[in-house]
This record gives C-alpha cells, structure tokens and sequence, in this order.
C-alpha cells in the first residue's frame, strides 16, 4: 500500500457528503476491506511449453495458485466449478486444459458456453488473439454468416456460443456436428451464475440433452464452470450439469483495498406517493451527485443503475452538475447504452483506463466479461438483486496499492432499506444459492420433447433427466399424442421439430408476442399468464431499454400492439389475486403456527394500473377490464391460529393483533417478506408474488403465501421454506429499520400490490412477524443466516 492508501477512499467519501450535517449525513455505515496479496504457483507440468509460452508473452508470468489447481482438476477430467471474485483469472482455469488438449490431441475439440454473445465474443478473441496453430476457435452463435457456418461445423477445434444456439442450431442438428461431437472433451459454462431460476432450470436441461448426444457419439466431456462467488457452488453446479462437479472457491489473485459506504437517500418532505405515503430522494438522483463529485475528485468511477434509461438520467443528472460547477468535466461523464457491441466496450475499456472518461453510469452490462477493474470508486443506484452481482461490480473497484471507494445507495424498497441498516448481511454474508429446478414439468416436458426429436429416447436415457419426473412427463406427453411410445423408446413423430417452440429464456408457459404495430417488428414475448399485468393497455413496455405503449391486447391471438413513445411515468398493474392449495410437500407444525410447502393455484385478474413518476410520486390509476389468469405453481406459506393473533395465548413481550387490523398487518408482513426473499434465494422480487388473507378458505386460519411467479416454480418457495427463519427475521427487521411512520416503499409498501397497499400495518406486520417467529422458536430481534428451519415436526404429507 502506498501511503495515500486507506485514506483517499476516506477523502472521496468525505467530498460526497460535504456540507451535509452530521445527523442528517446519508451514510450509515463505512467498512473497510483489506487489501490481498497474490499466491503465486508454477505451471503444471502437463502444460505444452508451446501454451505456456503464449500464455506468457501475453503477461501471464505464472498463474495464481486456484488457477492451476482447478485446472489440474480439470485436466485430470473431474468437473470442476471455479467460483472466485471479479477479475481472478477465471478464464485462465479453463484455457489452460482446453489449450492443451487442443496442442496435443488433433481429434479433441472444445464447446465454450456464455449467457450474452457478447461475452463469448469478447473470449474468442482472447483466445484467437493467442493464435496457437491448430487450435481453430470460432463462434457459432445468431451473427455467424450463413456461410461460414459449415467451416464451424466441419473444422473448427473450439466453438463458442451460447445455450439459445446450442438448443435452436447445434443439437437438432447434431448429425451434421458429428466430428466435433466425437471429440468432445471439454464444455466451458462461463459466468453459469447467470443460470438461475426459470433460466437456469432450461440450461441445466439443454446441457442433459447436450450429454446425452455427446455419448452418442462416444464422448464424455468435462465440465469447467466459472461463476462469480455463490453459496454452495459444489451442489450448485452438480445440480447444473447433472453431474458431479468439485468446487475452487480460495481465491488467491491480488487485490486493493476498499473502503464500502452504505448510504440512505433522504425522505423529501414535499412529496408524497402510494395512499400519501414519504417518499425518498432517487436513488438515481443521489448517485448522479455522488458521481459528479467523484469526477470532480478525478476520480475513475463507474455507476451502476438497475435500468437503462436511469442509467442515461444518471449520467445526464452528473453532466448537469457538473456544467454548473466544472464545466471543463462535463465530457468526462457518458452512459454506457446497451447494445453489447464489442468494439463499444473495449473503446469504453480504454477511455475509462487511460481518463478520457471519468465517470460512466451503466446498467448491468458491464458487470459481465469486461476486463475494467482497478477503478478508483464504485457506485451501486440499488442493490442489483444478488450479493454476487454486488461483489462483482463493487469488484471493479480498487488495484494494488490504492484503495478504492465502493458506495451503495439504497432504492425505496424493504430490502435496499434492510441491507442499508444491516452492513453484516451485506458484507459478512455468504452470497445467497443460486436456484434452480430441472425437474419442473413444465420445463422438464418440452426438453424431453426436444430430447425424442434429436434421437428416440430410451428407458436408459431416463435417468439422465431424473427417472421418476421424467417417466411422470413422458406418459403425459404420450396422452397429448406429443411423443409416440414403442417398445424401443420414445419418438418424435411430427416433421417439424419441437425446438422452435421453445423458449429456453421464458418460463414454459405459452408466449404472448409483443409486436410494434407500425412495422409489424417482434419485440420479443411475454409469459401468457404475466401479459395481463405488463402488456396491457396504456402500460410502458421496456424493450432493451427502450420504452414503448401498449395499444392493445389480444389474449386470444397472443399479441400485444405497441408503439414507440416515451411518456414520462412508468406503469404498475393492479390486480386481485386468489389461491387455492392443491396439495402439502413439507410441513413444519409448531405450537398455533404451521409452516408450509406445496403446490398451489394462483388465479388473479387485473383491474387497473397506475402512472406513476421516477420520483415515485403518484398520477393516477386507471382502470382496466381484463379476463382471470390461472397459474399453477409452489408456495411457501404460514398460517397463525386466532387465538394466538388476537387472544391471550402469546409469549410476554410479545402484542397481539386486533381483529380489525388484521387483515393490514399480513398484508404488511406479506409485501416485506417479498422484499427481503432475494436476500436468500437468487430472486428478483418480480419473479415471486403473495397472497395474505385474515381467514383463508383452506387451512381456516389467518395465512401468509409467498408463490414462485412461474409455472411449476423455479425453486424461490423451497428457499423460502428451507431459510424461513432467517427470511422472516431479517423481514422484520427491515420493517423496522424504516424510520417512516406508517408505511413507505422502503418497508412495507409494494410497487406491484394488486390492492393499490391498502390496507397496510406497519405496526401489525411487527406483531405478526414476533408471533410466528416466537412460535417457530426463533429469537426474535436477533438476526441469524444459518439458514437452519426450525425441525419440529415434518410432515411430508405429499
Ligand atoms: N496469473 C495471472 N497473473 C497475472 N495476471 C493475470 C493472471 N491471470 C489472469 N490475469 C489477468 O487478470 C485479468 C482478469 O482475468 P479474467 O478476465 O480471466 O478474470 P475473471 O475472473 O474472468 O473476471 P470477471 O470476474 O470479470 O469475469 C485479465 O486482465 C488477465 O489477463
């Protein structure tokens, strides 16, 4: 460290908040993270001099020791999943045994498969740029010319795509692909992190599909995986690929020290949202001032905001301070705009190394596979939705020797507001599992239909996509006349094959496409059972960024007409929600509380939508006539006996709840606990929904349900269930770290409520969350990620 280091952080933070008051300073917490210092190995003996060599001249001197143990794991042909921070050399751990494969086996050959096509341009090049003879990359993905693809298919050694090309171009078209899958060695999954949820329930399908015809040809390839630091990364990646898969997670590349700043925007006095609800200055709004100070200081900083357009308002927001105070900065400032184009990005690179730019607002576009980092300072406008995202753009920040300044500003929302008042569960904790679901019907089916349609499937094939769900699917794919059953197998019969039907990025239910009236362009698809709530009419549609109004929408023909315009306000639907249980998976019984799993049918139908501004101020609500939606899906929910809520039978310490305010208090309970479930499964709080009901019609009690958004469920409830005291504990704190006086987006309010967040009780859901952790045996008030659930009775009345 230099001697400028641990205080320059300080310095800049200090110029962020001068002339603030002490107790009305915004930042609640600064921590400081020690610098690391690189552990060095040799090259492993079984790395070709010829590798090495190029692998030198390009400034690698020795790799750090995780990069050659995983990859001597790797070359010893164990799976292996690499899950280290930002900038660790993740790529070394997978050229390095593909490398030597590819130089010392003329037969072998190599699939490379990343989330964004960008990312897997950007690894090519990396890897062309070494030209090693022999080794032959290419890219097989939507951009490569239709006439260059048979050179790919016939000669090329290393091929880089994606799983969209992989699922559409490569295997239906496997025999054509009969050299490269012969000698298929290695799979690289890079970034695999990215594969989570509905998602990530496809990909882990596709890549069963992916072993199963590689075996066809004879080959069993090894896994390398690199993901940015999960929990559990082992079964994570096990569960991915199907296999058994061994975790790297030591990191041992060098790195700067950081000093992180928690910051809470102010509440404005003069405006009001939701039912006359505070509302706080923007988190956009703040992060534009911090980094114009920032620019000011000389600072080399990234933001990043959680959309395109907020990053655009926070990049024109820093510009507009700066030409008031330091006009000769005003160009040093730019958004990154999406569009993922390499050539952007490394000129992007280059200016930001070099201070031509000092200040770049961004989306998370640039969290993945661009190799910025050693910058001075970071800024977060949100929490982007997972502890990994956090550490791998709060990464970007710091290099040897200098400190760097990473600020998270928290948005108006419960689980911005906990992380906020609670450094620990951002900076102690471990990041949170990814999750994900292969054996969801609703996934598991049309990938077995795929399956049939690249080769007949056989009972021995079955285990591969887990015997007893895929036997369940393949008779009711037989009953639909999908697939034809003969002694040999299963067969895909129709001409067409099934491929394009499926959307391995949607959630398996049918589509409804949206299109731009005027030029009849596909935008892209929504879900049939979320269209009613997002492409209805008058709603803002975001298409990469661009806003666009919906005209109309026809349910029956699956379509949605926008139009390019960009009105001021954004959209959020109102609906009323009902749920039935279809049936109990687990159940946890305590003393007037249960805690359950299970599959549930959530019928909603929206009724109106309201406009609203990016300061969260309210327009109005219109109304809107649309038909119910029935979605089948898992829920995680618990139910409080009345004499427990309202009478005498409570714990001392602990307030009841009356009648009449029961109903606001679940409703509270309910909105907070969506919130903070993101802190415990790899979830967006849009990707989940709830009901709260004062009596509800199947378990005859007061009932709180958090569901999975999409059919079948991706695995959010089962986290709910398996962390449920953790969850509801760290729910209650959030509710309580709102200084608010009855309710606020930051706790208790929901920006997507059916009932417009009435009623809510902010006090209530306090009372509510005591009584059911207190019954569940938790110590209330005192917050522990052991994820542990409580183990009274279990009940697997399935
Ligand atoms: N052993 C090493 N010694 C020195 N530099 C290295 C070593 N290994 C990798 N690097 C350099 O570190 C930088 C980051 O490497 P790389 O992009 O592979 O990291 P990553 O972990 O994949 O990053 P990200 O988290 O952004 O995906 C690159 O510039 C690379 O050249």
């Amino acid at each position: 460290m230099t001697d400028d280091a641990g205080t320059r952080a300080h310095r800049l933070l200090h110029r962020t908040t001068a002339g603030i008051p002490e107790d009305l300073s915004p930042v609640t917490h600064v921590a400081n993270l020690p610098a690391a210092e690189p552990r060095h190995t040799e090259w492993p003996e079984w790395v070709p001099d010829r590798v090495r060599d190029v692998l030198r001249n390009s400034g690698i001197d020795r790799p750090w020791a995780h990069q050659a143990e995983a990859a001597s794991l790797a070359w010893d042909r164990h799976n292996v999943v690499v899950a280290t921070g930002t900038a660790s050399g993740k790529s070394l751990t997978y050229q390095l045994p593909a490398l030597s494969t590819l130089v010392t086996d003329g037969k072998a050959t190599v699939l490379y498969l990343s989330p964004t096509k960008a990312l897997a341009t950007d690894q090519l090049r990396a890897v062309s740029d070494m030209d090693i003879e022999g080794v032959r990359p290419a890219t097989y993905d939507g951009d490569t010319p239709r006439g260059e693809r048979p050179w790919v298919r016939d000669h090329a050694r290393w091929v880089f795509t994606n799983p969209d090309m992989l699922h559409r171009g490569v295997l239906p078209a496997h025999p054509r692909w009969a050299r490269f899958f012969r000698g298929l060695t290695y799979v690289v999954v890079d970034e695999c992190h990215a594969y989570r949820g509905v998602f990530g329930s496809h990909v882990a399908l596709l890549l069963r599909r992916l072993r199963r015809i590689a075996r066809h040809y004879g080959a069993e390839p090894t896994f390398i995986l690199t993901s940015a630091t999960t929990a559990e990364p082992a079964e994570f990646a096990t569960r991915l690929i199907g296999q058994d898969c061994v975790a790297v997670t030591e990191d041992t590349s060098p790195r700067g020290a950081r000093t992180v700043a928690l910051w809470e925007p102010p509440l404005l006095p003069e405006l009001t949202g939701e039912n006359d609800a505070p509302v706080r200055r923007s988190a956009g709004a703040e992060a534009a001032r911090i980094l114009a100070e920032l620019v000011i200081e000389g600072a080399r900083t990234l933001a990043f905001v959680r959309s395109r357009r907020g990053a655009e308002l926070t990049a024109l927001g820093a510009r507009r301070i700066l030409a008031e105070v330091a006009p000769e900065l005003v160009d040093k400032v730019a958004a990154y705009r999406a569009g993922y184009l390499p050539e952007e990005r490394r000129e992007l690179e280059s200016a930001l190394l070099e201070g031509r730019l000092l200040g770049v607002a961004t989306t998370n576009a640039l969290e993945l596979g661009v190799d910025i980092s050693g910058l001075d300072a970071v800024v977060l406008a949100g929490y982007p939705g997972t502890l990994a995202s956090f550490w791998q753009q709060s990464g970007r920040a710091g290099r040897a020797g200098a400190d760097a300044l990473v600020v998270f500003v928290a948005r108006d929302d419960p689980l911005d507001t906990y992380l906020a008042h609670h450094p620990e569960a951002l900076l102690e904790r471990p990041v949170e599992s990814a999750v994900l679901d292969p054996t969801n019907p609703y996934v598991l089916a049309p990938h077995l239909a795929c399956a049939a349609a690249e080769s007949a499937l056989k009972s021995t094939d079955l285990d591969l996509f887990g015997a007893t769900e895929a036997r369940a699917v393949l008779d009711d794919l037989v009953a639909e006349k999908v697939l034809r059953r003969r002694p040999s197998g299963w067969y895909w019969t129709a001409r067409e094959q099934p491929h394009h039907e499926v959307d391995i990025r949607g959630s398996g239910a049918e589509q409804v496409a949206v299109v731009e009236a005027d030029t009849s362009r596909l935008l892209g698809t929504v879900d049939a059972v979320s269209a009613c709530s997002t492409v209805h009419p008058g709603a803002v549609y975001l298409h990469r960024g661009e806003p666009y109004v919906v005209d109309e929408l026809d349910l029956e023909h699956g379509v949605a007409f926008v139009h390019a315009e960009d009105p001021e306000w954004n959209t959020s639907a109102r609906d009323v929600v009902d749920i039935e249980i279809l049936d109990v998976v687990k159940r946890h019984v305590h003393d007037g509380v249960t805690v359950n799993l299970g599959h549930v049918a959530v019928t909603s139908r929206v009724v109106g939508y309201l406009r609203r501004l990016p300061s969260g101020e309210v327009l109005d609500h219109i109304p809107l006539d649309l038909p119910e939606q029935v979605l089948h899906t898992r829920a995680v929910w618990y139910t409080i006996s009345e004499e427990l809520l309202c009478g005498p039978r409570r714990r001392p310490g602990i307030t009841g709840v009356e009648p009449a305010r029961v109903p606001g208090a679940l409703h509270a309970a309910e909105h907070a606990a969506i919130g903070l479930l993101p802190l415990f499964a790899t979830c967006d709080r849009w990707d989940i929904g709830g009901v709260s009901t004062a009596v509800h019609a199947d378990t005859g009690e007061a009932t709180v349900f958090v569901h999975d958004g999409h059919p079948g469920g991706a695995g959010f409830a089962d986290r709910g269930f398996a962390a449920f005291v953790p969850w509801l504990t760290a729910t209650r704190e959030a509710v309580l770290s709102c200084e608010c006086p009855a309710g606020c987006p930051s706790c208790v309010q929901s920006p997507k409520c059916g009932n417009g967040n009435e009623p809510l009780d902010k006090a209530g859901a306090v009372a509510v969350l005591d009584i059911v952790l207190a019954a569940v045996g938790a110590a209330a008030g005192h917050g522990h990620f052991d994820d542990q659930a409580a183990d009274d009775q279990v009940d697997n009345s399935r």
